[in-house]
């Protein structure tokens, strides 16, 4: 066994449940995500990602059960104090202001936290993402969505994250942007700062860059660990159409 696999996860998601209006949308979600690596959540539609991602950020409530971030039990946080702890969040849809610019766009989570990035913090997302820095003053809503998702991405880790969760990352994405995403995450992973939850359902996306997963069926676990056992029967059973 390797060191990284005997480390203390970053995440540990123990026993989760979340019912919306009645219906039990989580029933028992247990989730062990290790530092640097990727880990990727899956399932069709409707079994529940995105809900377990907003039980982790706070978004949501969960009736039931753990979420500890670093050894730090979290799950009765609000969701800025979860942010604060080390975890940062891009939602599905990216959610970037169009009538700001891309550069306040990008401070947006800093400025929050009372400061600015530093210039080798910018530096790095540049680095990961030169369209970001090429368009600067351009208006968030001008950019598409693959260089939006970008944007996102660059936003969140200026926060400097211990854990940062992407969900559909590739969603309505153009392939060479795509490439350009996977080649990021792959790029942070190896820098060992942070772990990276992805929700995604694009297989060969994360069968390439997941060391790990987790499939979701009817708000629970069906099946979990490396990447390497994702076997054609499970994807069959859990993630075809
Ligand atoms: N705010 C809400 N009110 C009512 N039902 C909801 C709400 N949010 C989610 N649900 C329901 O909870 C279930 C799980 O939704 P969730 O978005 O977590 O699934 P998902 O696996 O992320 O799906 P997708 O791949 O379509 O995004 C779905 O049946 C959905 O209709």
């Amino acid at each position: 066994m390797s060191a990284v696999a005997t480390e203390a996860p970053t995440l540990t998601v123990r026993d989760v449940s979340v019912s919306i209006g009645g219906s039990r949308i989580l029933r028992g979600v247990n989730l062990d995500i290790r530092p640097k690596t990727v880990f990727c959540l899956m399932g069709r539609n409707g079994v529940g990602k995105t809900t377990t991602l907003k039980a982790i950020t706070g978004l949501m409530d969960a009736n039931a059960g753990h979420v500890n971030l670093l050894g730090t039990e979290i799950s009765r946080m609000s969701p800025e104090k979860r942010a604060l702890k080390g975890i940062g969040f891009v939602p599905q849809g990216r959610e970037i202001f169009p009538q700001l610019t891309v550069e306040e766009n990008l401070y947006v989570g800093t400025i929050a936290r009372g400061r600015k990035p530093k210039k080798e913090e910018l530096d790095r997302v540049f680095t990961l993402f030169p369209i970001i820095k090429e368009f600067l003053p351009r208006k968030g809503g001008m950019l598409s969505g693959g260089q939006q998702q970008q944007l996102a991405i660059g936003r969140a880790l200026l926060t400097r994250p211990k854990l940062l969760i992407l969900d559909e990352p590739t969603e309505g994405i153009q392939p060479n942007i795509i490439d350009q995403i996977g080649d990021a995450i792959k790029m942070l992973r190896d820098e060992g700062e942070m772990a990276i939850l992805l929700v995604e359902q694009y297989l060969d996306f994360c069968k390439e860059l997941g060391d790990d997963f987790a499939i979701l069926e009817r708000g629970r676990v069906a099946a979990d660990g490396p990447m390497s056992g994702l076997s054609e029967e499970l994807i069959k059973e859990f993630l075809t159409v």
